[in-house]
């Protein structure tokens, strides 16, 4: 691999998977080999990202719920209104919402930030709940999550690169959804898969003729060169 290679701004879920949310193995290879920095940044709970750097063999640079969360050189920062976002949940619920993830939600278990709901869960309450009590809810296409106003990947993402003294306009991104938009906005290059919402595919550079893991691949061989 060229040595020149750039660094890389990566979402997970759509990105690095499969349609239900398996990661594709050709990720492994590919990111522990990759020869320039490697974010992840997703709207997955703090503890997925580090576990996949970890077990990639790569450096723990990671966005995590949506932006709420930030690793970068050993130091952790949150922004997010957690409370806020467990009192859409307790709302939701009393209006007859469910959370959909079962008895034990290991979704939100180690989420600090935000919460997550099932995309099965009544989406319309779900918003004017969230409205009422002047929380977003963004659909990532694999779950819908209440939010905070203001914490975005991308702004989490610039975050990240200070404390790594590094130029957001070096990374090259790939993404898949709404939730990448903001981290679209500040890298240098932004691609969509070809499985992005329009959302995602009206903000990047480009839209990629091919799904998943084979479109996050065709940049990879693209910008290696
Ligand atoms: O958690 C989600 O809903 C989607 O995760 P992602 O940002 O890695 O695609
Ligand atoms: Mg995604």
């Amino acid at each position: 691999m060229d040595t020149d290679a750039p660094p890389l701004v990566l979402d997970i879920d759509g990105t690095l998977t499969d349609d239900p949310g398996r990661l594709d193995p050709r990720a492994c290879e590919a990111l522990s080999a990759w020869e320039a920095p490697v974010v992840l940044a997703t709207g997955k709970a703090f503890p997925y990202p580090v576990s996949l750097c970890h077990y990639l063999g790569i450096e723990k640079n990671v966005v995590a719920e949506n932006g709420g969360v930030v690793l970068a050189d050993g130091e952790v920062t949150y922004t997010g209104d957690r409370e806020r976002a467990q009192a859409v949940a307790d709302e939701f619920a009393e209006r007859g919402g469910e959370l959909g993830w079962g008895s034990f939600d290991d979704i939100n278990y180690w989420r600090e930030t935000e919460i997550a709901v099932e995309r099965t869960a009544d989406e319309e309450l779900l918003r004017a709940v969230a409205t009422e009590y002047e929380m977003e809810v963004i659909d990532t296409g694999y779950a819908y999550h209440v939010k905070t106003p203001g914490v975005e990947k991308g702004v989490g993402f610039e975050r990240l690169c200070e404390t790594l003294e590094m130029d957001p306009e070096a990374f090259v991104a790939v993404g898949d959804s709404i939730n990448d938009v903001s981290t679209f906005g500040v890298a240098g290059r932004s691609y969509a898969v070809a499985n992005a919402d329009e959302a995602a595919r009206s903000a990047a550079d480009e839209v990629l003729e091919e799904s998943y893991m084979d479109g996050t691949l065709s940049v990879l061989s693209r910008i290696r060169a």
